[in-house]
């Protein structure tokens, strides 16, 4: 069985790593991973493939360190926020006190967890339900609330499993941008999705689950391609006379002041573009992003 120790993938620079990490459950259980050898780099986009059942949820909650493994060790302490496949809805919490909990168990004041925790129900677009008790939020607020929890915290090493299923579809979108900000930002993050196409194109890492072992996948997937359908326009304010960096996909226009720019951008492609704006140099601020249609 391939190992990722094998492979070259345990950089010096790892925010957390596993060396020959296994994890079954139970004494007996059968093993569900075995020698699992991998480090998660800060400042990058790791994504962690495999069919059903094969351990992705058990590798996440691994590198989140909600579990340990059942042999192996694991090195490296970054802060991490963790998003569950199934969020525990039924938590005696409205969904604004539940979040300002979360924001103060990660080492926030309460003003400021409490701020965070509002900015981020606004954010997704769920503002509304700040008073709602968790357990009479619909799958997707509850959902809205499960990723919150963790951006919230602006941890080290964000880990987000099947985070966009249940969300809608601008509220996917904040999810998008917000790990592009994350990573751009010098933060790591891990993810699994079964939507291949999710963040297609914008990993810096794929490792694929088969038997028991973890293979870090070299081939780069594709970017999406700039299909034709929605477009956003995405404003940015940079230096006076900055250029903005060469070959993003879409077009520029001036923006209404003299170091704004406006750039229309294939959906699809907008998280790249995002993602580029903030990690130029010097970065771009991203004043806004919008669908275009509703451009005014
Ligand atoms: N708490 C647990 N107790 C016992 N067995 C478990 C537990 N959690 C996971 N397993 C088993 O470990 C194996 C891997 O499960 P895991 O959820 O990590 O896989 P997955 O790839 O995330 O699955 P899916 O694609 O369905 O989300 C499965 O056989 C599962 O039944």
């Amino acid at each position: 069985m391939g190992r990722t120790g094998d492979s070259g993938s345990d950089p010096a620079d790892a925010a957390i790593r596993l060396h020959d990490a296994g994890r079954r459950y139970g004494l007996r259980g059968p093993w569900v991973l075995r020698e699992v050898g991998l480090g998660v780099r800060a400042g990058a986009l790791t994504r962690v493939q495999g069919a059903n059942g094969t351990g992705k949820s058990t590798l996440l909650r691994l590198l989140a360190r909600i579990d340990a493994p059942t042999e192996g060790r694991v090195h490296g302490r970054p802060r991490t926020a963790y998003v569950p496949e199934r969020f525990p809805a039924a938590l005696p919490f409205t969904a604004a006190d539940y979040l300002t909990h979360m924001g103060r168990v990660h080492g926030l004041t309460g003003a400021a967890a409490a701020r965070r925790a509002h900015e981020w129900l606004d954010r997704f677009g769920a503002g509304a339900h700040a008073r709602t008790p968790l357990p009479e939020l619909s799958k997707g607020s509850s959902q809205k609330v499960a990723v919150a929890q963790a951006l919230l915290a602006e941890p080290g090493l964000l880990v987000l499993d099947e985070a966009w299923t249940g969300l809608d579809a601008a509220a996917r979108d904040v999810l998008d941008r917000a790990v592009a900000e994350h990573t751009a930002t010098g933060g790591a993050v891990v993810f699994v999705d079964h939507d291949p196409r999710r963040l297609a194109g914008l990993a810096d890492e794929t490792y694929e689950i088969s038997g028991t072992g973890v293979r870090r996948r070299t081939e780069q997937t594709a970017p999406a391609p700039a299909a034709a359908g929605p477009t956003v326009v995405i404003e940015v304010r940079g230096p006076l006379g900055a250029r903005l960096p060469p070959g993003l996909p879409g077009t520029a226009e001036p923006g209404p002041d003299a170091d704004t720019r406006r750039l229309l951008v294939a959906a699809p492609q907008s998280d790249l573009v995002l993602r580029e704006l903030l990690t130029a140099s010097p970065p771009w601020h991203v004043v806004g992003v919008r669908a275009a249609e509703e451009r005014r």
